[in-house]
């Protein structure tokens, strides 16, 4: 645990406007390491960037992922009140109280990977304001749920998934989608839990909604964050932040997660370099988000969970890539003739 050190919107944007890159060395290293690998040039396709990608950001040519994280956060929605969700708000708690008894799909495919795996909390019975009145947050509000993030990682793992559970989160997601990129309404929104065709279309009016309720927020990402975000969103944010800071390279989990971290990329172009996307979810917002962030994902499961669950199973994509680089026997070593 450390104390996070920014206590306000504007430290935490000048922090993001002072990363660190990756290790040119070990990239470096990594990239020749891959040329003399048994196999034809390029025959391990995208796992080969990946494994470069990994080493690159952990600083050693040879890294393997030994120890991945998988945290997620939970906060509830004044927006929910809407109606724009197919389940209750109630739902988030005992999500909570399921990820905490194992009971969840992201618990399996964590401990499936060998993922430690943690759960955070945020004030359920404080949800934030609806959005459709004004902003989701306070400056203090956002600000701690960063800072909650931000302390959640832990600094000896060596890969994040910052999942989310949080009732009417598809809503907040959209809002954030289309305040920092634009395009409608209508491209962001999506069935989200399972919502009707009328449902649907609510979405969509609430999002305009909230653009119009909080015009500051086309101009500032951070302050999309605050005024249409979450508190599990901020903390999502904040984590993924902290995660650069520390070298842990990070798996981006579906639609909610990618627009918190979308947050972050708009603030500071480059803040997701260390961030690979796990996989597409079938919220239709989704691959769209990840074609203006660049992502390509790793899987298209037509998964819609949530709860860092896509990012969890593509751990295991990064896991092999990692493997592959680092174990790998050269041509030298193994006596093969190369072409
Ligand atoms: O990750 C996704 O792409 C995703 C897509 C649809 C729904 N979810 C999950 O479902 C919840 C939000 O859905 P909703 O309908 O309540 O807005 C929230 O807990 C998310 O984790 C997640
Ligand atoms: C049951 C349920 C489980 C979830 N996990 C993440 N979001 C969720 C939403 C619902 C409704």
């Amino acid at each position: 645990m450390s104390d996070a050190p920014f206590t306000s919107l504007a430290g935490f944007r000048t922090l993001l406007k002072s990363l660190n890159g990756p290790d040119g060395a070990a990239r470096a290293a990594a990239e020749a390491r891959n040329g003399q690998l048994t196999k034809p040039p390029g025959a391990l396709g995208r796992l080969e960037d990946l494994g470069i990608w990994y080493a690159g950001w952990r600083g050693d040519a040879r890294a393997q992922v030994t120890s991945p994280q998988v945290i997620v956060f939970a906060a509830n929605h004044g927006v929910a009140a809407r109606g724009v969700s197919a389940f209750p708000a109630e739902v988030t708690a005992q999500m909570v109280a399921n990820f905490r008894a194992g009971g969840a799909a992201v618990n399996q495919l964590a401990r499936t990977f060998g993922a430690r795996m943690d759960v955070h909390s945020i004030e359920l019975e404080r949800p934030t304001a609806d959005f459709t009145t004004g902003p989701a947050m306070t400056e203090a509000e956002v600000v701690a749920a960063l800072a909650i993030g931000w302390n959640a990682v832990d600094p000896a793992s060596d890969l994040l998934v910052a999942g989310e559970m949080g009732i009417g989160n598809t809503t907040s997601a959209a809002a954030l989608a289309h305040a920092l990129f634009g395009a409608a309404p209508t491209d962001w929104v999506g069935r989200g839990t399972g919502v009707d065709d009328a449902g649907l279309a609510l979405k969509a009016r609430v999002v305009g909604e909230g653009l119009a309720a909080n015009p500051g927020a086309a101009h500032d990402p951070l302050e999309a964050l605050r005024c249409l975000g979450g508190r599990e969103l901020a903390a999502v944010a904040g984590a993924i932040a902290r995660a650069r800071q520390l070298s842990i390279p990070v798996v981006l989990d579906g639609f909610i997660c990618t627009s918190a971290a979308a947050v972050l990329e708009r603030a500071a172009p480059g803040a997701l370099d260390h961030a690979v996307a796990g996989h597409v979810s079938a919220e239709p917002g989704h691959p769209r988000l990840l074609a203006a962030l660049d992502k390509t994902p790793l899987l298209s499961l037509g998964m819609r969970l949530g709860e860092g669950s896509g990012a969890a199973l593509a751990v295991a994509v990064v896991q092999a890539a990692a493997a592959c680089l680092s174990g790998m026997a050269t041509f030298a070593e193994a006596g093969v003739s190369d072409g």
